[in-house]
C-alpha cells in the first residue's frame, strides 16, 4: 500500500503505476472498473503523476486557425466542419486571404498557424480542382506546403492537420512544420461499420490512420494525435486506442501530445441527436490516459468544457492546445475560446501557472531542423513568448 495525497491505494494496479512500472491492458481495465463508481483514487493518482512530470504548469499555443479548404471526400457522422459546394460555410481560401490572415495573426502576436483541410477534396470535387488551379497548385498538399513557407517567413509556426497525407507529402511539410497532427479518433474497426460514425469515412479506418502515424515516426515529425471521446465507443476501445498510441510512441518516440477531445453534437450532422460526451466518463478517460502514459503531454480543448475546464487540471491534463484570439474553432464553431486572460486566471485559481508554448513542445525541438529552431529563437528573444502582455 502506498500513501498518496493522504489516500491509501488498495489497488495493486495503481500501485504499479506509482512505482513507475508499465501497466498492462489488464491492469488498466482493473483500474477503470475500480473507478467506475468512485473515481477519487484514480483522479488523485493521475494528479500525482501529472505534478511529478509536469510540475504545476499548464501550456497553450496562441494560434490562428486557417480553414484552408473544408470540402472533404469523407463524411464523419459527427463533423460539421465539412462543407458542400454552395453552402454558406464553404471555405476555399485564396493565397491573398491566407496572407491577410497571417498578417493579422502576427499583429495579434500569434505563434502558430494551424492549417486544417478536409480529406483530399480534389479527389471528389471539381470546385476544389478549380480552386487549386486558380491559385496555381496541383494538390491540396502542395498548397499546404506553400502556405507553410509563407507562414514561416512571417514568423508564424505551422502545424498542419490535413488528415491522411502521404509519406512524401509529410516529408515536404516537415521542412516547414514544427509539428503536425492527425487524430487517431479511435482504433476500433467496429466504428467503421454500417450505422457507425466512420462508415462513410475511408480515411478514418484505423489501419490508414496508424499508417500516417507510423510514417510520422519514420520521418521524425513531432506529432499530435488523440482520441475523440463519446462517439459510440466502448471503454475497451478507448483503452486499446491509447495503448496503440503508446506502442507507436515506444517505437518512434515522436508523439508529442495526446488530445482528448469530447464529442459535441452538431445540428447539421447525422449524430445531431446523440448526447455530448458525459463529463465524468470523459474525466475518467483523461485520468486513465495519464496513468497509461505518465510522461505524455495531455491536452483537452478548454472551449469544449466551458464551465469546467479548470477541473481537468486535477485529473491529469497539462495543456489547453491552441487558443485563438482572432479566429473561431471551425470544428466546433458554437464553442468560442475563452479569453487567454481568463484561462490564465482560471488556471491560477486552480493552482497552476499558464505558459505559452510553440506548436512543438520543448522536449521535441531536437526533432526539427536547425533552421526552424533558429527561427523560434528569434521570436523568443525578440518578442518574449512568456511575457504576460504578449498573450493578450
Ligand atoms: O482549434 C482546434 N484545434 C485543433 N487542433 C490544434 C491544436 O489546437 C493545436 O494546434 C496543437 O496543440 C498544436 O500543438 C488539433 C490539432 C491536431 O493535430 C489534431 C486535432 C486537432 C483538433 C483541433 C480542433 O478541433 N480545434
Ligand atoms: C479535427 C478533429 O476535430 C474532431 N471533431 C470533429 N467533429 C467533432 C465534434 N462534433 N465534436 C468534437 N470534436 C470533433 C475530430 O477528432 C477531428 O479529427
Ligand atoms: C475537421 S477534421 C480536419 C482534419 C481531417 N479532415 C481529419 O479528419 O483528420
Ligand atoms: S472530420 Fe475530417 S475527415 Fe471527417 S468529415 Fe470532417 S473534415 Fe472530413
Amino acid at each position: 500500500m502506498i500513501l498518496l495525497n493522504k489516500l491509501v491505494l488498495n489497488s495493486e494496479s495503481l500501485n504499479k503505476v506509482l512505482e513507475n512500472k508499465t501497466i498492462s491492458r489488464e491492469n488498466i481495465s482493473e483500474i477503470y472498473q475500480n473507478a467506475v463508481n468512485d473515481p477519487t483514487e484514480l483522479f488523485s493518482a493521475a494528479q500525482n503523476l501529472r505534478e511529478k512530470f509536469k510540475n504545476n504548469t499548464v501550456t497553450f499555443s496562441k494560434k490562428a486557425f486557417f480553414n484552408i479548404v473544408n470540402l472533404c471526400k469523407d463524411t464523419c457522422s459527427y463533423c460539421t466542419y465539412k462543407s458542400e459546394p454552395g453552402e454558406e460555410k464553404l471555405s476555399l481560401m485564396s493565397k491573398q486571404q491566407i496572407l491577410e490572415l497571417m498578417q493579422l495573426a502576427k499583429k495579434y502576436r500569434c505563434v502558430e498557424a494551424l492549417f486544417v483541410t478536409g480529406e483530399q477534396p480534389e479527389q471528389k470535387y471539381q470546385e476544389a480542382r478549380d480552386w487549386l488551379k486558380e491559385n496555381g497548385f496541383k494538390s491540396t498538399a502542395e498548397y499546404l506546403i506553400h502556405s507553410s513557407e509563407i507562414a514561416l517567413e512571417l514568423g508564424l509556426f505551422p502545424h498542419t492537420n490535413a488528415g491522411n497525407l502521404s509519406f512524401e507529402e509529410m516529408r515536404e511539410l516537415k521542412k516547414t512544420n514544427v509539428s503536425m497532427g492527425i487524430m487517431l479518433e479511435n482504433i476500433s474497426e467496429r466504428l467503421t461499420e454500417r450505422g457507425m460514425p466512420h462508415y462513410l469515412a475511408a480515411s478514418k479506418r484505423p489501419k490508414a490512420r496508424m499508417q500516417v502515424l507510423e510514417n510520422s515516426g519514420k520521418l521524425g515529425i513531432p506529432m499530435t494525435t488523440g482520441i475523440l471521446v463519446g462517439i459510440g465507443e466502448t471503454i475497451e476501445e478507448v483503452i486499446d486506442s491509447i495503448l496503440a498510441i503508446r506502442e507507436l510512441h515506444e517505437k518512434y518516440g515522436n508523439i508529442q501530445e495526446i488530445i482528448l477531445q469530447n464529442f459535441q453534437p452538431k445540428s447539421d450532422t447525422i449524430m445531431k441527436n446523440e448526447p455530448s460526451a458525459d463529463e465524468k466518463y470523459f474525466k475518467t478517460i483523461v485520468a486513465l490516459s495519464r496513468i497509461i502514459m505518465p510522461e505524455m503531454n495531455m491536452q483537452i480543448p478548454p472551449n469544449l468544457s466551458p464551465k469546467s475546464y479548470q477541473s481537468f487540471l486535477s485529473v491529469g491534463i497539462n495543456d489547453w492546445g491552441g487558443i485563438s484570439p482572432l479566429t473561431p474553432d471551425f470544428v466546433n464553431p458554437e464553442f468560442a475560446w475563452p479569453e487567454i486572460n481568463k484561462v490564465d486566471s482560471d488556471s491560477k485559481n486552480a493552482g497552476f501557472e499558464l505558459k505559452c508554448r510553440f506548436p512543438v513542445y520543448p522536449e521535441f525541438v531536437s526533432f526539427i531542423s536547425k533552421e526552424l529552431r533558429d527561427k523560434m529563437a528569434v521570436i523568443e528573444n525578440e518578442e518574449g513568448l512568456v511575457k504576460e502582455e504578449y498573450w493578450r
